[in-house]
């Protein structure tokens, strides 16, 4: 039966014309201790200068993470996208680490790679139970609190390796001492040398400054959120609503490392069996999702499928099995006209595209003109393009405006994002 939804099509190629992405950009804090974060200038530099500032004494993976996590807290940038960039655009990432810690270090190789994924994922995730420890150890919470954002991030990645990563305690208090003395001063580096050293001695001794679960509900929704890391208020209400085991239960889920699902690209011809053979090429363990054809499941190996460019290839997408599940309940056919009401960036749309064969129309509405540029962008690389249709529009004005009808209707309205917690930034 043909679903009616009160649409009416008006779009035509230029109506989905958008203009170019803004560049990201990095509000500054005015902290006199603050190194610069700002955006590096187009211009590379010279040869010589590059020479000038290479420092190879700091490991390269503690310098690029303390940089990250200087820019996703300072500037809003997000966690995967820099991970992303990381490889395509080495130099650019570069720019940032010479601004921010006033010098560059040796490229980052693919061990590199993976343990700054590891540590950038990792000290965001458990920020909270961090902070916590460091805090304990300064003695002083106005110490803690006005402790310089450079400092403070390698105090956290020192801590986070210390006790979460069970990393050989003693390489990483002199490593992160050496970067603190380097990007910072000498000083800096003896207070990383101190604080890292008084942590060590807690852990061997087995007496880390932890809250203990004790009190009346709130107490314990405060002590739960600093030993597994999340906000109060999501404590509080998966508490209330699934009882204090299964919260738990949810919260080292989250807390755990990510694994991620490919799907294979069958608009462009791809089949599972292809990519599984990509990937055992490459050395990426993996597995067959339970429920979808086209999809496998990693847990290691992210940046190996970046940098072979199966994703730029169109080759295959990183798309969740739970997006896949909705596509499977919509089950698009070849020929129909399905309308994907909140569409962007297009994980949905290209896969339900991709099940037409060529045949039929994916109506892809969304207000957001930046993100649809996406869609379109990926469309192409996917060769779904032609039955995709973009249409920039607030869905609450448009769907009043233009009568519209079609076979499906897919609204994928905003949500809170608590199912990807594992995989995204929520202080
Ligand atoms: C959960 S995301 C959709 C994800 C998408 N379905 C996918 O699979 O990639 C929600 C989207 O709704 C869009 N949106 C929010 N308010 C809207 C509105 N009033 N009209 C149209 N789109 C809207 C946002 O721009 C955002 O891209």
């Amino acid at each position: 039966m043909a679903h009616v939804l009160s649409l009416h099509l008006y779009l035509s190629a230029d109506a989905s014309k958008t203009s170019p992405p803004m560049p990201l950009k990095f509000s500054k804090r005015t902290n006199k201790h603050n190194k610069s974060i700002s955006a590096p200038r187009k211009r590379p530099p010279s040869p010589l200068r590059r020479t000038q500032k290479l420092n190879l004494e700091v490991s390269p993976h503690r310098a690029v993470s303390a940089v990250r996590l200087m820019r996703i807290e300072m500037g809003g940038a997000f966690a995967d996208l820099l991970n992303e960039k990381g490889k395509g655009s080495g130099d650019n990432e570069m720019g940032y680490v010479e601004r921010t810690l006033g010098f560059r270090t040796k490229d980052l190789d693919d061990r590199d790679l993976r343990l700054v994924t590891d540590i950038v994922g990792g000290t965001i995730r458990w920020r909270r139970y961090l902070d916590h420890l460091i805090c304990s150890l300064c003695h002083d919470e106005r110490k803690f609190r006005s402790m310089e954002p450079l400092l403070l991030q390698i105090i956290r990645i020192g801590f986070y390796e210390i006790v979460k990563l069970d990393m050989p305690p003693y390489a990483v208090v002199d490593e992160n001492v050496r970067l603190a003395k380097v990007a910072l001063r000498p000083g800096a580096g003896n207070m990383v040398n101190g604080i890292l050293r008084k942590l060590v001695l807690l852990k061997e001794t087995n007496s880390l400054p932890l809250p203990i679960l004790e009190g009346d509900d709130r107490a314990q929704a405060r002590a739960l959120a600093t030993l597994y890391s999340h906000p109060v208020w999501m404590v509080r209400r998966w508490t209330k609503y699934l009882g204090q085991e299964e919260a738990i239960r949810l919260m080292q889920w989250n807390n755990g490392e990510p694994s991620f699902n490919l799907r294979a690209n069958s608009g462009k011809g791809v089949t599972r069996d292809d990519l599984v053979m990509q990937l055992n090429l490459l050395k990426v363990p993996h597995e067959l999702s339970l429920h979808l054809d086209h999809f496998v499941r990693i847990k290691k190996g992210m940046q190996i499928v970046i940098q072979a460019e199966l994703l730029k290839q169109g080759l295959c997408s990183v798309q969740d099995e739970s997006a896949g599940l909705v596509v499977s309940v919509v089950n698009p056919q070849p020929g129909e006209s399905i309308i994907d009401c909140c569409a962007a960036p297009g994980g949905k749309t290209l896969y339900m595209a991709s099940l037409m064969d060529g045949q039929g129309m994916v109506y892809a509405i969304d207000i957001n003109k930046g993100r649809l540029r996406i869609l379109r962008e990926t469309a192409k690389l996917h060769q779904v393009d032609t039955v995709i249709t973009t249409i920039p529009a607030d869905l609450r004005v448009f769907a009043e405006t233009y009568p519209m009808k079609s076979d499906k209707v897919l609204l994928d309205a905003p949500c809170s994002g608590l199912g990807v917690l594992s995989k995204v930034i929520i202080y």
